[in-house]
């Protein structure tokens, strides 16, 4: 049943379900997504039945008259329902997922459960994590029934009001924006315009001196940055299936580590008071503290514990002599040379790795395996991350062949496809693999349609120069807002970048030129740093390295060069790099031989040999 029977308040009382959207109502949106996945639909409409029924599904008003909610009209929905199942969805959410049924049946079956209801985890706006029940999107047996008469009888009209007593299923769902829904005339207005992130021509308009067929590689960068959007879907995972995860909330230390003053040394603990500079100290041991162990020892003047590296330092003392420093040690007493020890040498303080109640982590950070043991060490076992990002890619060209197919006359094997799955695959995204299109326009039509379906990102190589681009950028005009660069720089000078959209959902396009360096380049320098925003991840910090160059490099003044290097320490301990061989942007093997990339600047001319350049390392240490 979807669920239209409401009085559209927010909406300034309009039916909402047949507010125009997309070409066709939000009710038929959300009828096309939602009918795929049941037996049967009704309409629950108070309202302009005719309009209803036009859709082609009958039409059910609310049993109880005056307008009281989605309540009522789930009521009449079990009222006249012979089926053993009921399943609703509102008529504002014209992105419902496509498995909504079909998961959250599962879940009523695996649980033995009376209903099932989607949930999500959102981040708000400070980055923090929370459970997002929605209980419109259920399925419930039908003999729930006496219950939820029972429950508005007694005046109750909460959606989840009348839950208790029941089994219920909570169901995640990771993808959150799949159940926003349209409330008001200026989420409607926002959504056709095109989901809630600015138009792009909006975007480039606001920057002075935008010109398309020259865009700076820094213009090209802030205006992808401004456009694109974080995916707001959270997951809860297990603390080792964050690894490479964006994490979605702040990790708030729930204890202090180490949660005692203890010792750093295997030795002796006493007050640093007591240490004289001048003459010996000699101190009677009282006992022993292990790590791990509280042996309630509180020694008096005159008096230390023998302590290990870990153990608790016992009530009085802030000081421990490691015992290899003692100048005497005998059965019951330790003598301290004067100048051996400091008072507080050696004492680990309670909170200084991390202090109850401040952030150990922020949200955005892109955890590492240092993460996993510092979330570890609060004793945390899972982590709200973000949902991993979807990404669609394909390769255009009538003259690719897969690996595994003869190779024709004047073909080339797709390699593009393979780097771009490793570098998707590096940053943790879920990569859908759509193959090769050919030069067609349909059939470069279908493939991004397709894409859109679920991808969050779509990733193309080829097709975007010149001579190539005429149906391409026709294709992609039709489908959303797609813009045509030529970039100030080698290689990679065409792209196209912008935003698709089909089926009530859309993806942001990443149009990278076709030859193998350039494609690795153009994503390095402007996907990756937007997939990573799209990710919810921090900024990638800056970590260019200088090198001397070890030859002359050609360079004109007014693009940006990217060369392939191969970066190497001298045993003097400075860094020098030369260029790996033929920088044509078709020639791989000048990226599978270099270990860094040569950044040569807008600014910059002709390199001479020894001058200092800026390098980009592939490698760090984790
Ligand atoms: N008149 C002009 N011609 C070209 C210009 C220009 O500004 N004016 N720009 C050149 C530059 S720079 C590049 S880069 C390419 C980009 O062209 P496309 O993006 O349209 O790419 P294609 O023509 O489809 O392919 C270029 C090249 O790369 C090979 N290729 C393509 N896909 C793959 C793949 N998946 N695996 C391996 N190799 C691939 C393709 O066979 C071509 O050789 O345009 C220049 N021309
Ligand atoms: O710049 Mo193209 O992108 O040389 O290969
Ligand atoms: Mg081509």
């Amino acid at each position: 049943m979807i669920l239209a029977g409401g009085r559209g308040t927010r909406m300034g009382r309009v039916d909402k379900g047949l507010q125009p959207f997309r070409g066709a109502t939000l009710a038929a949106h959300v009828l096309r997504r939602f009918a795929p996945q049941v037996t049967d639909v009704t309409i629950n409409a108070n309202r302009n039945a005719d309009g209803y029924a036009a859709l082609g599904a009958p039409v059910l008003a609310d049993e109880l008259t005056g307008f009281e909610g989605p309540l009522a009209g789930l009521q009449t929905g079990l009222r006249h329902t012979s089926a053993p199942l009921l399943a609703t969805a509102p008529c504002d959410c014209p992105f419902l997922p496509e498995d909504l049924v079909q998961r959250l049946h599962e879940a009523l079956v695996a649980q033995d459960a009376d209903l099932a209801l989607a949930v999500t985890m959102e981040a708000d706006e400070a980055g923090a994590a929370h459970k997002q029940p929605h209980p419109v999107f259920s399925l419930m047996k039908t003999s729930v029934l006496p219950r939820l008469d029972a429950y508005l009888a007694g005046g109750g009209r909460r959606m989840d009001g009348w839950h208790g007593g029941l089994r219920v299923a909570e169901v995640l769902f990771t993808d959150a924006a799949a159940f926003r829904d349209i409330d008001t005339l200026e989420d409607l207005q926002r959504e056709e315009a095109g989901v809630s992130a600015p138009r792009l021509a909006d975007v480039t308009g606001a920057l002075p001196g935008y010109d398309p067929h020259a865009v700076p590689v820094r213009q090209a960068q802030r205006i992808i940055g401004d456009f694109v959007r974080p995916v707001r879907g959270v997951e809860k995972v297990a603390l080792r299936a964050a690894l490479g995860r964006v994490l979605a909330a702040d990790i708030v230390s729930p204890i202090s580590v180490p949660a005692h003053d203890n010792s750093a040394m295997d030795g002796f603990a006493f007050a640093g008071d007591q240490l004289d500079d001048v003459h010996p100290t000699t101190l009677e041991v009282i006992g022993t503290v292990f790590a791990g162990r509280n042996a309630g020892l509180k020694p008096e003047r005159g008096q230390c514990v023998r302590i290990m590296t870990g153990a608790v330092m016992p009530e009085g003392c802030d000081t421990v002599l490691p015992q290899e420093h003692a100048a005497g040690i005998t059965e019951g007493s330790v003598t301290i040379a004067p100048q051996s020890v400091r008072p507080g040498d050696n004492r680990r303080h309670k909170g200084e790795d991390l202090m109850e109640g401040r952030a150990a982590l922020t949200a955005g950070k892109l955890l590492r395996p240092a993460d996993l043991g510092l979330i570890a060490s609060l004793g945390i076992a899972e982590v709200a991350v973000r949902r991993r990002l979807r990404v669609a890619f394909f390769s255009t060209g009538d003259e690719l062949r897969s690996v595994g197919e003869p190779l024709a006359q004047g073909c080339v094997y797709d390699s593009n496809r393979y780097t771009l799955y490793g570098m998707l695959t590096r940053l943790g995204c879920e990569v859908v693999d759509m193959g090769i299109v050919k030069d067609d326009p349909d059939a470069l039509e279908a493939a991004l349609v397709d894409a859109c379906a679920s991808a969050d990102a779509i990733v193309t190589s080829g097709g975007v120069s010149a001579g190539a681009a005429d149906y391409t950028r026709d294709i992609m005009a039709r489908l959303g807002e797609v813009a045509f660069w030529t970039i100030g720089m080698r290689p990679g000078r065409p792209m196209a970048f912008g935003r698709v959209g089909a089926h009530g959902r859309d993806a942001f396009l990443f149009g990278l030129p076709g030859n193998p360096v350039a494609v690795m380049v153009s994503f390095y320098f402007f996907a990756r740093p937007a997939l990573l925003r799209m990710m919810g991840a921090d900024a990638p910090a800056d970590l260019r390295v200088q090198a001397r160059s070890l030859e002359a490099i050609r360079k004109k003044p007014g693009r940006t060069e990217f060369q392939r290097g191969i970066l190497t320490v001298e045993p003097d301990g400075t860094r020098s790099v030369r260029i790996t061989g033929s920088q044509g942007s078709g020639i791989l093997r000048s990226m599978t031989e270099a270990n860094c990339i040569v950044v040569l600047p807008d600014e910059r001319g002709n390199v001479a040999a020894g001058e200092p350049v800026d390098v980009l390392l592939f490698e760090g240490l984790v």
